[in-house]
């Protein structure tokens, strides 16, 4: 196993990805799909904290760029997430699987607040907690907000399953020669002010000893892949 002592990780799944093959909001197969990695991760004895992105329906910084408030901007974005929550804590219903979800922003009518006991309880239950729109503030990510709930819950490590494979010496998207690290450190991704996550999200989680493991979420079955030491990955893990 990658993390052998783990036994609470936080999923953090990138939004974007959960349009698959649309060019916008929520594919249903996609997250069923990935709602079948997430249980595979649960089943497997790991107590799983889940967050998702909003980047498939919404980005702060976007809005703001067609000239949108900013701030308005990021609570549409932090909204988004909470549709992909609910959209997430369906599909794995559906299977089986006992899900919470806790929003950041208080929205009672849809589903619980954000109280860290609480969701302790859910996890030591056996549910997954999937945590939703961000840290409830304008100018963070869910990154960011992942990163919170992992050292909030006292998560062994923050998976974040996203579009690329790994953390590169520049972006891959951007650069064909880009070149994939094993494994970096925290403070090498900052000074390096790689774009892959952002810098409060690495902070955060070098402050609390949080290693982050990133890899690409759109290979199915890399979810167990990961966990299991295999497959292509970066960690980003502490400074010698
Ligand atoms: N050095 C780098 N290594 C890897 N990826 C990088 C690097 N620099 C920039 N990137 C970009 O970072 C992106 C991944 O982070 P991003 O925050 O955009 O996605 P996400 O958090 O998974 O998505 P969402 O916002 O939908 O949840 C990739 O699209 C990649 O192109
Ligand atoms: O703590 C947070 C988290 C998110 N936002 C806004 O939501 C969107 C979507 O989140 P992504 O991490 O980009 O997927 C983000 O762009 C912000 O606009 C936020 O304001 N605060």
């Amino acid at each position: 196993m990658l993390l052998p002592d783990s036994k609470r990780i936080l999923l953090k799944l990138s939004g974007e990805v959960l349009m698959g093959n649309e060019g916008f909001g929520i594919d249903p197969e996609y997250v069923a799909r990935l709602a079948e990695e997430v249980k595979q991760a649960k089943d497997s004895g790991l107590e799983v904290c889940l967050v998702i992105g909003g980047g498939n329906i919404f980005r702060g910084i976007a809005g703001a760029a067609k000239g949108l408030e900013r701030t308005t901007g990021d609570y549409m974005g932090m909204l988004a997430t909470v549709m992909n929550a609910l959209a997430m804590q369906s599909a794995l219903e559906k299977i089986g699987v006992a899900t919470r979800v806790q929003s950041a922003i208080p929205m009672n009518a849809v589903c619980e607040p954000y109280i860290r006991r609480r969701a302790e309880r859910h996890l030591e239950k056996g549910r997954i907690v999937i945590f939703a729109a961000g840290t409830g503030n304008p100018f963070f990510t869910t990154d960011t907000g992942a990163a919170l709930r992992a050292a909030e819950m006292k998560c062994d490590a923050l998976l974040k399953g996203t579009s690329v494979d790994g953390v590169y010496n520049k972006d891959p998207k951007r650069f064909d020669d880009a070149e994939r690290h094993e494994t970096i450190t925290y403070s090498k991704v900052l000074s390096d002010n790689l774009k892959v996550m952002d810098a409060a999200a690495v902070s955060l989680c070098r402050e609390n000893d949080i290693p982050i493991v990133v890899f690409s979420i759109r290979e199915k079955g890399n979810v167990a892949r990961v966990l299991a030491g295999e497959g292509v990955q970066t960690i980003v893990r502490k400074d010698d």
